[in-house]
């Protein structure tokens, strides 16, 4: 390969162009994180978030600090990544039967081959609980990608967290203590590839069960999320990355902020025939937190403070990922017929067509 096409080691990444269908856009704010180190800047994002976040789950952040070239050497890590041959990939393979998602899911294939049209690396969060066996492709971009994933925690995640912590007139500690990167718990990156397929429906509406999941810039459009209005489609801006508030803090927020559906669809004609690569990353709390509601004076206040009760409550954070996890496993294995929905203490996960 010639050296202009390479950035050392990799394949310069080109992103797909956007298209040029006409599509219904959902209007998602914009959270310009740099502004929490500015004076007022907390205050007005804070004024920001208490319009949107008890009613859909989903926004823009920018102003997060990565230079283009980092994320699109992630992708460029991706393609390598989905480009090894299948037979080496699958040394990697993660236990999604015990609810493990760490590592290497392939395309259904065989009986089950309509059931999902993408392939999945889950690189998790580099603490000594998680040292696996990796293809030489990662180990050789190790550090790299530890970089990567340790910017989202620290420069991205705990601003966030500590943002929606300030919203509710909490403690700014209180989530962050909750999401300690060495402490025991899982989080990771995402490396995914969806195959051009002639099935209208990729993913099913869902919610994730995580904490915040961070999408980057991805111009391939498909994603959508749910609104009062129907489905819309989630623009992906360059300068962007698209957030949305999963299961595990709508949870720890007693519901304030809301885990928001979203699936993706086929790409319209202009973009349908190539792959579509994602990169993705799920924060979570740590293993062991319960997924009990926070006491906040704004709940107080606003009449919607709830209490600590048997059953979720006493679910921790590993728990409710690990059912959710298994039990979709079982749906894609073809184990059972259609998707179990009671997930664990009585609580039930919606799907969506
Ligand atoms: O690929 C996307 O844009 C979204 C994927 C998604 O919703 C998920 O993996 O939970
Ligand atoms: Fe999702």
């Amino acid at each position: 390969m010639s050296p202009a096409t390479t950035i050392k080691d990799l394949p310069v990444y080109e992103y797909p162009k956007q298209t040029e269908a006409q599509l219904d856009w959902a209007n998602l704010e914009a959270l310009d994180i740099s502004k929490l180190d500015q004076p007022g800047g907390k205050k007005a994002l804070a004024t920001q978030v208490l319009n949107f976040i008890d009613k859909n789950g989903f926004f823009y952040v920018t102003g997060h600090g990565f230079l283009n070239e980092q994320i699109t050497r992630q992708y460029a890590l991706a393609q390598e990544f989905f480009h090894l041959p299948l037979e080496e990939k699958t040394k990697y393979l993660a236990n999604t039967a015990a609810g493990d998602f760490r590592g290497y899911k392939a395309k259904a294939a065989g009986a089950n081959a309509g059931r999902d049209n993408d392939e999945r690396y889950n690189i998790p969060k580099f603490t000594p609980e998680h040292e696996r066996p990796h293809p030489q492709l990662i180990l050789d971009h190790f550090e790299e990608i530890k970089d990567f994933s340790l910017h989202i925690h620290n420069k991205i995640l705990l601003p966030l967290l500590r943002l929606f912590a300030y919203v509710l007139e909490i403690d700014e500690e209180y989530f962050v203590n909750r999401h300690r990167y060495d402490a025991e718990g899982l989080e990771y990156l995402r490396y995914m590839k969806y195959h051009p397929d002639p099935k209208d429906l990729w993913a099913i509406g869902h919610t994730d069960y995580n904490t915040l999941t961070f999408l980057f810039h991805q111009p391939v459009a498909g994603l959508q999320v749910q609104t009062k209005e129907g489905w819309r489609y989630v623009r992906s801006n360059p300068d962007s990355i698209i957030v949305n508030v999963a299961d595990a803090l709508e949870f720890l927020s007693g519901g304030y902020l809301k885990s928001t559906v979203h699936r993706v669809v086929r790409p319209p004609k202009d973009q349908a025939e190539k792959p579509r690569l994602s990169l993705i990353y799920f924060a979570r709390p740590e293993a062991a937190i319960k997924l009990e509601p926070v006491r906040s004076p704004l709940l107080e206040r606003l009449g919607l403070q709830k209490e600590i009760e048997e059953g979720l409550s006493s679910v921790t954070a590993e728990e409710w990922a690990r059912a959710r996890i298994a039990k979709d496993h079982r749906f894609r294995a073809g184990l059972v017929k259609t998707r179990e929905t009671e997930i664990i203490a009585g609580v039930h996960q919606k799907y969506y067509d």
